[in-house]
């Protein structure tokens, strides 16, 4: 199947997931802020509400989709002794805080899935006496790349507590056969620069959004957009949002439900002015432009009125409450359908006033199973419990990093 990603909606045919493993039975609650968690998951409900959205991503998804367990790809990466020797090197260079250069000679004999669980968990019984933090931000595999047409921009994290996991996608990237042609087309960002995936929303072939936010620094962005503009974009519009805990990245509080539509927290979107600047390329160098907001960017570029949907809907308590539990990060299957928490009932609610039905994920597997085809032209709404997942403070679509979207 060949990877590209032009659209936030359009058919999902193959997307890379990490159903939560130990990692998260890790995390001390004396460390849980700087492992950028607001709570303690519970691994054996977390895990289960993973997979139960897992079914539901099946049941939309064509038949020659493909969902991937990251760590199965990572091991298949790690089978080859090039690849793990690559990785061992990133990790001691770019954490040299933590004196892996010690077990140097350790780590070069472990065994892929030693290497993974020790890379993973922080320790593995292979290796005496040596500890690190667990990474339990795993599941968000959004934030560790972006596949943007037939391009790959690797993430450079913000903080420390989620560099592992970026080391381990530039192993994959350059390794894994998956990865094979999207690899001619890698965008980095160096060690001072930095740019989280949460922060970047394909809106079209042509058009991507870079959120300018906690995560993503200014010099990560512009580094970012040279590379995408490199490679067939045609615009990046820079959004800045606010730089806070709670809106870590643009799809915090921004996504696209349709080919018109979308979910966005109010507050930091649709009352925000002067918060947009476009960015194209002009002969070699970067022209910026500034456009009063992102309604009037989108209807510039995307040449189409989009409706914004309130997160939350109208009632501003319950705006806060649902970005705070991911309401606005929705993920689509397809075009109109898109999968979200059930907890979010004002913005299911708000989604409905739009004319989309809303389903449960029961009744949505029990509808659909036999005949994906049927979702076309439709809106749907999908919720999914995801009360324990909730908690590492993301939702469906930082869950997510597809690989492969209809064109
Ligand atoms: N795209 C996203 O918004 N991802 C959620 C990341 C949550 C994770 N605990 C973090 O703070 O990085």
């Amino acid at each position: 199947m060949k990877l590209s990603v032009n659209s936030e909606t359009s058919v999902l045919k193959s997307v890379i997931v990490h159903t939560p493993g130990r990692e998260v039975s890790l995390v001390n609650p004396e460390h849980k802020d700087q492992l950028l968690f607001d709570d303690i998951i519970f691994e054996e409900d977390a895990r289960k509400e993973h997979l139960d959205m897992l079914k539901i991503f099946k049941t939309a998804m064509p038949e020659d989709g493909a969902i991937y367990e990251i760590t199965d790809l990572f091991l298949e990466c790690f089978k080859q002794e090039e690849a793990r020797a690559f990785f061992i090197k990133e990790l001691i260079n770019q954490l040299p805080e933590c004196n892996l250069h010690t077990i140097e000679e350790d780590l070069l004999k472990l065994e892929a899935a030693d290497l993974l669980q020790f890379v993973i968990e922080g320790s593995t019984p292979a290796i005496h006496g040596f500890t690190l933090q667990p990474i339990p931000n795993l599941l968000f595999t959004r934030d560790l790349a972006a596949v943007v047409g037939e391009s790959i921009l690797l993430s450079r994290p913000a903080k420390k507590a989620r560099l592992r996991e970026a080391i381990l996608m530039q192993a994959l990237v350059k390794f894994h056969p998956l990865f094979e042609e999207l690899s001619k087309k890698t965008i980095r960002i160096s060690g001072k620069e930095s740019i989280e995936g949460g922060d970047v929303l394909v809106a079209s072939e042509e058009l991507v959004l870079i959120g300018m936010s906690e995560r993503t620094s200014f010099s990560g962005l512009m580094k970012a957009t040279e590379g995408l503009l490199e490679n067939g974009v045609e615009n990046v519009l820079a959004v800045d949002i606010p730089k806070q805990r709670s809106s870590m990245h643009l799809d915090t509080i921004f996504t696209f439900s349709d080919t018109n539509e979308c979910i966005a927290f109010p507050p930091a979107i649709t009352e925000r002015r002067d918060n947009i600047i476009a960015l194209s390329s002009n002969n070699g160098s970067i022209n910026a432009r500034s456009i009063p907001s992102l309604q009037e960017a989108l209807q510039q570029f995307m040449e189409r009125d989009l409706t914004f949907i309130s997160c939350g809907g109208p009632d501003r308590t319950n705006q806060f409450r649902e970005q705070w539990t991911d309401g606005a990060n929705v993920f689509a299957l397809a075009p109109g359908i898109i999968v979200g928490y059930e907890r979010n009932t004002n913005t299911f609610r708000e989604l409905e006033k739009y004319g989309y039905q809303l389903m449960n994920q029961y009744k949505f597997i029990e509808e659909f199973k036999d005949q994906p085809s049927d979702l076309k032209n439709k809106k749907i709404a999908i919720s999914f419990l995801g009360n324990e997942l909730c908690r590492g403070r993301g939702g469906a679509r930082c869950m997510t990093m597809p690989i492969a979207r209809a064109k």
